[in-house]
């Protein structure tokens, strides 16, 4: 299950991620914004933290304007390690090496086609599992 969410700033991009997870079977649920409506990414970047820090998904999704502000957001919160990314190395990176369990993204910064190959990316990269990386990722959670 992926939990997604953005305010009014990421609601086009959230939509077309939401196409690329329907066309590949992936699981999710939308925690909004539903409309271009403005609005405060702390709200969203909260309840979809929390759904993965409770387990009820497996990844999370945040996008606003830059994928700043949500992406601070959403590490304030305890198990949430959230990685701004708008390039397919880092998506790559940042989860065999962070584990990263959000991907957050700026809809005022990169194009949608950019944006979908970065979510594939993330979704479709495992953690590599390499003791240092564990070790690095304890010393964060400590
Ligand atoms: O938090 C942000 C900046 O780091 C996001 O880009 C927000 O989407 C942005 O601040 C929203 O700005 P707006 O002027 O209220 O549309």
């Amino acid at each position: 299950m992926i939990a997604i969410g953005c305010d009014h700033g990421g609601f086009a991009l959230k939509q077309e991620v939401i196409k690329y997870l329907e066309e590949h079977k992936i699981e999710y649920k939308d925690f909004g914004c539903y409309n271009e409506e403005p609005c405060d990414y702390p709200v969203f970047a909260k309840n979809v933290a929390e759904s993965v820090v409770n387990k009820e998904s497996d990844k999370g999704i945040l996008i606003c304007g830059t994928g700043i502000g949500i992406s601070i957001a959403a590490n304030k919160i305890k198990g949430i390690r959230a990685a701004l990314c708008h390039d397919c190395f880092s998506a790559e990176a940042t989860r065999l090496h962070n584990d990263a369990n959000i991907l957050a993204m700026g809809a005022r910064v990169i194009g949608s086609g950019h944006a979908i190959k970065i979510v594939d990316t993330f979704l479709n990269t495992d953690f590599s599992g390499d003791e240092r990386h564990i070790n690095r990722i304890k010393l964060i959670e400590d």
